[in-house]
């Protein structure tokens, strides 16, 4: 099987690890399910293609471990369903069904919304469990894990999520390991695909403003900027039904001319007893001002995970910036970041990109420890911040 090949001949560790999980995800379904009880739902986007591909090699392993070995390109029995909008980009579509003709896919186009189209689909066929080419920064990721049922008030299937855990950089890692098509948008600077309406090629990528030319997708150097591209269009008269023409991150100027407001969270309890002078806050608060800025509070919490989720939820629905800082080293009692995880009701993870990142930077005196990795770095970020306040005045 070419994609089990691919990998297991690369050198890329990382990418055998995510590969292995994910197939093996794909294994435990397919031991769970019968073949007409599990759908791949298919949108010929970069996520969606790398799914198609781990289904085909973990159905493989799964036949091998079963020894009923069928290497055909073909042998893809999963029912595939792609929900047709008439909004997608061309592109979208015609990689979509190419791609069903290329591999086989027994593909069911639905032309209603998700919800009605899965009522619909489940009355009709015994289908108890959907895999998507879900991953953990996708906005739709929050709670969910490898296997998870559907939202209360969806009907009721599993959503199996066997790339749950990529990163943007594994997914190009693996497209471009295996050689695999993918849409061509992908090579025109767009980084993640929604509607003609709200996606345009992301700015991070372009080549030159002059030209409008942009990098493909692959070189996005922080996989955490892909839905940059994802522009919120400003209604119009014409329902805001325009296709978006400029970069994502330019839709900022419009706040340009408008006052935004900002909240300053203090978090230490040394502050609250007065051993510690808040000497940030005002600080701060000088800077906003002095650029336009309208600062709406200034508070002071304890070092606890509860009053910072509270304060932190309180403070984001009345601010268009909410500056904290304070409890972010790498102590047990720094829980700033968990404080904020709670207030936006999603679970922390190591970002492992950057994780490598610092290894990187720290070199050969890093011993492997997150605490210390956490400590080295913000030693950086205090000679960084000495020498910025030196530079500027
Ligand atoms: C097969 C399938 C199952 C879905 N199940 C759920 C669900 O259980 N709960 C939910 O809130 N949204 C569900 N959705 C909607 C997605 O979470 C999300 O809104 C959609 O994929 C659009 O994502 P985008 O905004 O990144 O393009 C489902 C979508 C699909 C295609
Ligand atoms: N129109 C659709 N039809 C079928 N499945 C869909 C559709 N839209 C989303 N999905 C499912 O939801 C998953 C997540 O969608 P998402 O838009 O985040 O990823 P993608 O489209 O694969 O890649 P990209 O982020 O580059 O657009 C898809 O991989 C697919 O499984």
């Amino acid at each position: 099987m070419e994609i089990d090949k691919a990998i297991r001949e690369c050198d890329d560790r990382r990418l055998q690890t995510k590969y292995n999980n994910a197939t093996y995800v794909v294994q435990r379904a397919l031991a769970l399910y019968s073949i007409e009880e599990v759908a791949f739902s298919f949108n010929g986007g970069k996520d969606s293609t790398v799914l198609l591909h781990i289904l085909r090699a973990g159905y493989f392993l799964h036949k091998k471990g079963q020894n009923s070995v069928n290497g055909d390109l073909k042998d893809f029995p999963i029912r595939t369903i792609y929900f047709e909008s008439p909004c997608a980009f061309p592109e979208i579509n015609s990689f979509t069904y190419d791609t069903a003709a290329i591999y086989g896919l027994q593909i069911d186009t639905i032309s209603l919304d998700f919800k009605s189209g899965l009522e619909a689909l489940l009355k009709e066929k015994p289908i108890r469990a959907i895999f998507l080419g879900v991953r953990i920064g996708d906005p739709t990721a929050v709670g969910q894990e490898q296997f998870s049922p559907s939202s209360p008030g969806w009907p009721p299937f599993m959503r199996l999520n066997p790339i749950l855990d990529w990163s943007y950089r594994d997914v190009w890692a693996f497209l471009l390991t295996c050689k695999v098509n993918y849409c061509s948008l992908y090579d025109q600077g767009y980084t993640s695909i929604g509607s003609i309406y709200d996606t345009v090629p992301n700015s991070l990528l372009c080549i030159s403003n002059s030209s409008n030319k942009f990098k493909p997708a692959y070189l996005l150097a922080d996989g955490r900027l892909e839905r940059a591209g994802r522009a919120k269009r400003p209604s119009t008269s014409t329902g805001g039904q325009i296709p978006a023409e400029s970069n994502g991150l330019t839709s900022q100027d419009s706040y340009k001319n408008s006052m935004l407001t900002a909240s300053i969270i203090a978090v230490g309890d040394e502050i609250l007893f007065g051993n510690l002078e808040d000497l940030l806050g005002p600080y701060l608060c000088r800077k906003l001002h002095s650029i336009g800025w309208s600062v709406l509070q200034h508070s002071a919490v304890h070092n606890n995970i509860d009053s910072v989720a509270e304060e932190v939820e309180r403070q984001k629905s009345k601010s268009d910036m909410v500056f904290i800082y304070g409890g972010v080293g790498p102590l047990h009692s720094d829980v700033t970041i968990a404080g904020i995880a709670k207030a936006f009701g999603v679970r922390l993870a190591p970002d492992e990109e950057f994780e490598e990142y610092l290894r990187h930077i720290i070199g050969d005196q890093c011993t492997g420890d997150r605490n210390e990795l956490s400590s080295k770095w913000e030693e950086r970020v205090r000679i960084i911040a000495c020498f910025f306040n030196m530079v500027v005045p």
